[in-house]
């Protein structure tokens, strides 16, 4: 039975650099390691539908929190069972946004907090409807807001295919999650949180299998 570990952060924070930095490492170590990341776009219709809705797709869907949500939310419970299976068989499976990444945005855009409802309610259609298994860990990637702010739009510059949605140019909006994911790891939401920025990703490797 292997360790799930979510790793969460801004739109631009670096999660997909650090998600590929730690599996190189863990693997060269021998470990048996497994990865995914949410949205799973291309797989997943409920995924390609929240992303065409945050480029202005699909009428007033992307107005609606809750519907924002409950998609992402479908495009997890899809992969409830891979997950498990992949649990089972890996020492660390690793997943780039997770359930926390629901609690994070949607709380945000409600202008609510960790405490609030939408993190209640995100906790119990996708853990307990859903049946999601709760990772071991949680990992945030907290840089400065400003800093993943910075590359998303220099990300977009460079790459067409990587152009900023609605969330990803909402500076208050960016604010206000990484607020939240800093009260979420506060509160140590679900499970255990690391909290790391600029950390050697060989170091972050053993501190995460110390921890
Ligand atoms: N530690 C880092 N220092 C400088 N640039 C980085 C770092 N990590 C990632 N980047 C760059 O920032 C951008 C966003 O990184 P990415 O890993 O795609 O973030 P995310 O998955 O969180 O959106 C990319 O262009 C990437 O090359
Ligand atoms: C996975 C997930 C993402 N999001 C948000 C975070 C991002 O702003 C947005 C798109 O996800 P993101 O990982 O940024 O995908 P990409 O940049 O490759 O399009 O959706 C949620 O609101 N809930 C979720 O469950």
């Amino acid at each position: 039975m292997g360790q799930l570990i979510a790793v969460e952060g801004l739109d631009g924070a670096g999660k997909n650099t650090l998600v590929t930095g730690l599996v190189d490492r863990w693997r060269q170590d021998g470990l048996r390691v497994w990865t995914l990341t949410f949205p799973r776009y291309g797989e997943s219709v409920t995924a390609d539908l929240a992303a065409e809705a945050l480029h202005g797709q699909h009428g007033d869907l992307s107005d609606s929190v809750y519907a924002m949500a409950l998609m992402f939310a479908l495009d997890r419970a899809g992969a409830a069972a891979e997950i498990r299976g992949a649990v089972a068989d890996h020492d660390i499976v690793v997943l780039d946004r997770y359930v926390a990444s629901n609690a994070a945005y949607n709380a945000a855009r409600l202008g609510q907090g960790a405490d609030g409802e939408m993190v209640s309610w995100v906790r119990d259609i996708e853990f307990r409807r859903f049946g999601l298994p709760v990772p071991d860990h949680h990992v945030l990637l907290g840089v400065a807001p400003q800093v993943a702010m910075d590359r998303a739009a220099h990300r977009e510059s460079i790459d067409s295919s990587r152009r900023r949605d609605l969330y990803e140019r909402n500076t208050d909006l960016q604010l206000r999650v990484d607020a939240v994911y800093r009260e979420l790891a506060e509160a140590n939401w679900m499970s255990p949180w690391q909290s790391t920025a600029d950390e050697d990703v060989a170091e972050l490797a053993v501190r995460l299998l110390d921890e």
